[in-house]
């Protein structure tokens, strides 16, 4: 039987201007970092981490950033670090951008650290990158022997960001509970390469209690940029919980449909997190979830500002060659849609998607909600 693992992150740091603590964070595990944030972010946190860094006797290094987590990205920043000496990576902002750096500071033998400045991934966390080409199609998972030696989350800086990364972190921390279930009832492998942990799987369903719980009211107090314990318990469940959850616990239907997902253009404008709650919409459908289940997933998810319908993502019940082409991308061979506890077929995931559209409008209709429309793009 194939060994249970569970990894983790060495130190996990989140709080309230926690950013100012960078430089003392930093300095326990490198002396010459460089800092990888694109040009938004670093008109936000610059005069913070420059202050931070100088107290702690670190320089401060930054280089700049662009859209996608692409293999040449990864190569310029593996450069820059053996040109200038660094021995160790700093990603500050999104998940991409935390994405590249975990890639390059593997590639180039250095230690690295996850900023995330936004709490709209479970990227900062794990010893995975996922890379994509430059029009933003999945390529590839990229798999570390080691976890980030640092996670630190401001939340502060989590509350003003727009509200919604946070709601795409919670997308992508719904799907957490409902891959590693999956997982767990079949023999499927994990990110961590075993079968799931009992802690891995209990993390995975903290994290969906404390959504279901705290995901509203925190979405209010950022709505107002302010730090309250509800946004706390969300900023852990997206970063940290939804991390452990997922690389210990298992991915399953619903991230290889959000892979999918990125081979259909109409989907581009979209959040990674709102992309797999498409795809954990459609895995309760193609698991055969209890329909109050999946009506509730709907309900609560509508109720978040998350897509389920293929409406919200450009996409209609007559698009058969696009969804196609999402159901083929899903199903290719290693995806972790063959963690899943029965064989699925393409065909079964274009029933699924097809399937959402109907589903989510009767629940909708029935609960009161508005009816889904299309998102605009960001
Ligand atoms: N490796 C993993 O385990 C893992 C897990 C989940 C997702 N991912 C990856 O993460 C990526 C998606 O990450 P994302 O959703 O964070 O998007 P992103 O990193 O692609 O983009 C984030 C955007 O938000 C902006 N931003 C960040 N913080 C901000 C702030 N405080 N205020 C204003 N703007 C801010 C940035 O400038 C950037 O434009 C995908 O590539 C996905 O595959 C990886
Ligand atoms: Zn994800």
């Amino acid at each position: 039987m194939t060994n249970r693992v569970l990894i983790a992150p060495s130190r996990y740091v989140q709080g309230k201007n926690a950013l100012t603590d960078l430089g003392n964070e930093l300095h326990r595990i490198g002396k010459s970092p460089l800092l990888v944030a694109d040009d938004v972010v670093w008109g936000i946190v610059e005069s913070t981490v420059a202050e931070s860094l100088r107290a702690a006797n670190l320089e401060v290094a930054r280089v700049g950033f662009n859209t996608y987590t692409t293999p040449e990205a990864v190569d310029e920043l593996v450069a820059k670090i053996r040109d200038d000496g660094h021995d160790l990576i700093v990603g500050v902002g999104g998940g991409s951008t935390i994405d590249a750096c975990k890639a390059a500071g593997h590639l180039a033998g250095v230690r690295w650290a996850s900023v995330p400045t936004a709490a709209s991934t479970d990227a900062p966390t794990s010893a995975l990158s996922v890379i994509y080409n430059d029009e933003g199609e999945f390529l590839e998972y990229r798999f570390f022997p080691r976890n980030p030696d640092l996670v630190l989350v401001d939340t502060q800086l989590v509350a003003n960001a727009p509200l919604r990364f946070l709601i795409g972190g919670i997308g992508d921390a719904l799907a957490t509970w409902l891959e590693a279930r999956a997982t767990e009832r079949g023999q499927g492998s994990t990110m961590a390469g075993g079968r799931p942990t009992q802690s891995g799987l209990a993390l995975a369903r903290l994290s969906w209690d404390i959504l279901h719980e705290h995901a509203l009211a925190a979405i209010d107090a950022v709505r107002d940029g302010v730090v309250t314990p509800s946004v706390e318990a969300v900023v852990e469940a997206n970063t940290l919980l939804s991390g452990l959850g997922f690389e210990s616990g298992g991915l399953a239907a619903a991230h290889a449909i959000h892979n999918g997902l990125t081979a259909a253009p109409s989907t581009h404008g979209l959040t990674h997190g709102e992309k797999v709650n498409i795809g954990s919409t459609a895995q309760l459908i193609l698991e055969g979830a209890p329909v109050d289940e999946i009506e509730d997933f709907i309900e609560f998810t509508t109720r978040i500002g998350l897509p389920n319908s293929l409406t919200e993502i450009g996409l209609s019940v007559d698009d058969r060659d696009a969804l196609r082409a999402v159901a083929e991308a899903a199903t290719a061979e290693g995806e972790t849609i063959h963690s899943m506890p029965f064989a699925v077929t393409a065909d079964q995931v274009v029933d699924a998607l097809i399937a959402i559209e109907g589903i989510s409008r009767r629940v909708r209709a029935e609960r009161g909600l508005p009816e889904p429309a299309p998102q605009e793009e960001h």
